[in-house]
């Protein structure tokens, strides 16, 4: 089949953009992998499928799946290029959106200067919304991984996060880590390994190993996830920036149930059309 697609990226986080707003579309998990890879396909951290809702109040809905094909929750870079997609294709007149994902309604408001912010909901950290096999909550756990224990804090941004602090993410054992972190037993459905650094109060490095895709350039709930661990730990204020190797993310978040407010960059690279 001839599959046309924006290819889109916030923060270096890239992504191609399926419109099924007029047609639905079905990818099987090899067709959605075939696309995302770098060699044989177009190549993208995750897909993105737009389509209409029927939910009232609901503008529209979007799927995420990662490289390797699952499907989850939620994306954060991938919500701000949503609206730039929809924005810039004419398919809404709206500025502020509100679209239905895996893991709840958020609102996104495409700013006068470009940038996006997305309301993501508020974090959760009850170990069974991560889901994270430990017996009570805590702020931090020590994990086992092959040789060492390392010290994360979990959090939920409707995906799954576990955060560890680092001295430098520019020598973090990203590469060796990450992957033990992202399949660790204690994380039945996998998770999402950030390594930040703390600059100053309001300041981060952030590098993550992503569930499903690999270390990416950014990764927009993990930012979140990263800020409010900080926050929840003492070591960060509202609001934070978060340095990523593909762009600046700022995140705010008064605590508790509030929401975390994530802004940063959404831009469309080039439009094709793929044969899977
Ligand atoms: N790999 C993530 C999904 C994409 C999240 C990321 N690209 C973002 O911007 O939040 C997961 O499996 O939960």
């Amino acid at each position: 089949m001839k599959l046309r697609f924006t290819k889109m990226q916030g923060a270096g986080n890239d992504f191609v953009v399926i419109d099924a707003t007029q047609a639905p579309v079905h990818l099987s998990h090899t067709q959605i992998q075939q696309v995302a890879n770098r060699y044989f396909g177009v190549g993208c951290d995750q897909l993105l499928m737009v389509e209409n809702t029927d939910t009232p109040g609901v503008d529209f809905r979007y799927r995420i799946f990662n490289a390797d094909g699952s499907e989850v929750e939620q994306c954060g870079n991938g919500a701000r290029c949503f609206v730039r997609f929809v924005v810039d294709k004419g398919l809404t007149d709206k500025r502020e959106i509100r679209v239905e994902t895996a893991s709840g309604i958020i609102t996104l408001t495409l700013q006068e200067d470009g940038q996006v912010t997305v309301n993501m909901g508020a974090p959760r950290f009850v170990p069974a919304q991560i889901p994270f096999d430990v017996g009570t909550q805590a702020t931090v756990y020590e994990l086992p991984l092959h040789g060492e224990t390392v010290t994360i804090s979990a959090v939920s941004m409707g995906n799954p996060h576990a955060v560890m602090l680092v001295e430098n993410v520019h020598t973090a054992e990203v590469a060796t880590l990450g992957p033990q972190i992202e399949s660790h037993p204690r994380f039945p459905q996998r998770v999402n390994a950030g390594f930040m650094q703390v600059l100053n109060v309001h300041e981060i490095n952030l590098r993550v190993y992503e569930r499903g895709s690999g270390e990416t350039l950014a990764c927009g709930t993990g930012a979140c996830a990263a800020a409010v661990s900080g926050i929840q730990l003492g070591s960060l204020q509202s609001p934070v920036k978060v340095h990523t190797r593909g762009g600046i993310l700022t995140i705010q978040w008064q605590g508790g149930d509030h929401p975390v407010m994530m802004t940063g960059p959404a831009e469309i690279v080039f439009e094709g059309e793929i044969e899977i």
